[in-house]
């Protein structure tokens, strides 16, 4: 793979993004802007960029001169055991950032917690004291304790280390579920598809273009779960690119995925950055860390140890030493196991989704039988409705599983699948 020609730099940017706006909007408002997003005024310009990251310290926390998310306390513990505890941590807007570090460092737990797939123990156990509560901000937007569904609305989107691809819907619908948020949110909105008729087309055609884009236009109508892992992976970054949003978060795009497609899915992530959004991503890969990145950060026992641009940090032997030496290049292997995995995040996904399903069923058979009237001004609170019962489905879950995570015992945690 090709080294980069120049050390990497930070942004100028996503300010200048003309994509939508998406914290405060409605629902209405959300499906509204999924046309393909107008970044024309957009000037993404790499020597700025990197100009501006060359300014920056190399060093744990360090401020950036345009940060779109900004960390600062957050911890979660396993039992007795530490797995993030992240004293503040900035990412530069515009720039594709990769966060490294060897397995067990807290790299997904901490995606998890600023997503709102998981809860800090910080602000758990530290309550009452404003000092120590942890906190992050996305757009100057607080988002601690705030919900998963309402983090993607407000323009932070994940993918995850194994996909969630909906196996027993089409490509195509899964990209229209993309459309509203998360994977698998707003099942509901597929099922009243009156509500958001005259945007059908307009979301459709978005799909068309992504799936075009990411080489699976031909597969639109097979189901996902015929595709193979590379090309789900694939279609889970075009599902989350659906809701145009500012920050897109990759836990290792590039696992499992066929060495042919490896150049194609680089590819989408620099026209990502290079068209304003920003990315944020988990990669166990150096030479794409290298080859992408412009900035890297590195974590280990769930602190930032390194922060700088790839030149830079990557060649700190004690980088090497203690935290890449041991990573595997190979990466793109072992389809027996990932299969295996596939197949258990797939029916988790399935399970929660039926759960999802039969909250909307249920309001839509109220809807008919005239226990809920729906006219045209109605249709925004029966959309709101509809949102918070998901919503509180979600919520519930993610609590759940944070309690049930409390009580593993640490070491006892096998490779997990994130929600
Ligand atoms: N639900 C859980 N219950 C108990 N321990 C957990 C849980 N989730 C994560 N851990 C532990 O927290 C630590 C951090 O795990 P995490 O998966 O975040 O690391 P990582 O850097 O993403 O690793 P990898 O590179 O292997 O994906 C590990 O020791 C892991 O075993």
């Amino acid at each position: 793979m090709t080294e980069p020609t120049t050390p990497v730099g930070g942004g100028d940017s996503g300010r200048h993004r003309a994509g939508p706006e998406t914290t405060g909007a409605t629902t209405a408002d959300r499906a509204a802007t999924t046309a393909a997003p107008d970044n024309s005024g957009y000037d993404y310009d790499r020597s700025v960029l990197r100009a501006k990251l060359a300014a920056v310290d190399e060093m744990p926390g360090s401020p950036k001169p345009d940060p779109i998310l900004v960390v600062d306390r957050i911890t979660r513990q396993f039992g007795g055991m530490t797995a993030v505890d992240v004293d503040h941590l900035e990412v530069q807007r515009g720039a594709i950032t990769a966060l490294i570090g060897p397995n067990g460092a807290g790299k997904t737990t901490f995606f998890n917690l600023i997503t709102g797939f998981d809860r800090p123990s910080s602000a758990k156990k530290l309550f009452g004291s404003s000092d120590n509560t942890a906190r992050w901000e996305f757009q100057g937007k607080e988002l601690a304790s705030t919900s998963a569904y309402k983090v993607a609305q407000a323009g932070m989107v994940r993918t995850f280390q194994l996909t969630k691809a909906l196996s027993r819907m089409t490509v195509m619908d899964n990209m229209l579920l993309g459309s509203q948020s998360q994977p698998g949110e707003k099942l509901s909105m597929a099922l009243w598809r009156p509500l958001w008729k005259q945007r059908e087309q307009e979301i459709r055609e978005k799909a068309e273009d992504l799936l075009h884009r990411f080489k699976l236009y031909e597969k639109r109508d097979d189901y996902a779960g015929s595709l193979s892992g590379g090309q789900r992976k694939l279609l889970e970054m075009a599902r989350a690119l659906m809701s145009d949003p500012a920050m897109i978060m990759l836990d290792e795009p590039m696992a499992g995925v066929n060495p042919a497609l490896t150049q194609s899915l680089l590819g989408h992530i620099e026209t990502l950055r290079d068209t304003g959004t920003t990315v944020l991503f988990v990669e166990h890969d150096m030479h794409v860390v290298r080859h992408i990145s412009d900035w890297v950060i590195v974590m280990a026992e769930g602190r930032i140890v390194a922060e700088g641009t790839p030149a830079t940090v990557m060649n700190q032997q004690s980088v090497i030493d203690a935290y890449l030496g041991a990573h595997r290049d190979d990466d793109l292997g072992d389809d027996a196991l990932l299969d295996e995995d596939f197949d258990a995040a797939i029916e988790a996904e399935d399970e929660r989704l039926s759960k999802v399903q039969a909250a909307a069923e249920e309001y839509a058979a109220e809807v008919r039988e005239g226990e809920v009237q729906v006219d045209e001004t109605g249709v925004e609170e029966s959309v709101a409705a509809v949102t918070d019962t998901e919503a509180a489905v979600t919520d519930r879950e993610a609590a759940e599983t944070a309690e049930a995570a409390d009580v593993v015992e640490p070491g006892s945690h096998e490779k997990k699948e994130e929600r």
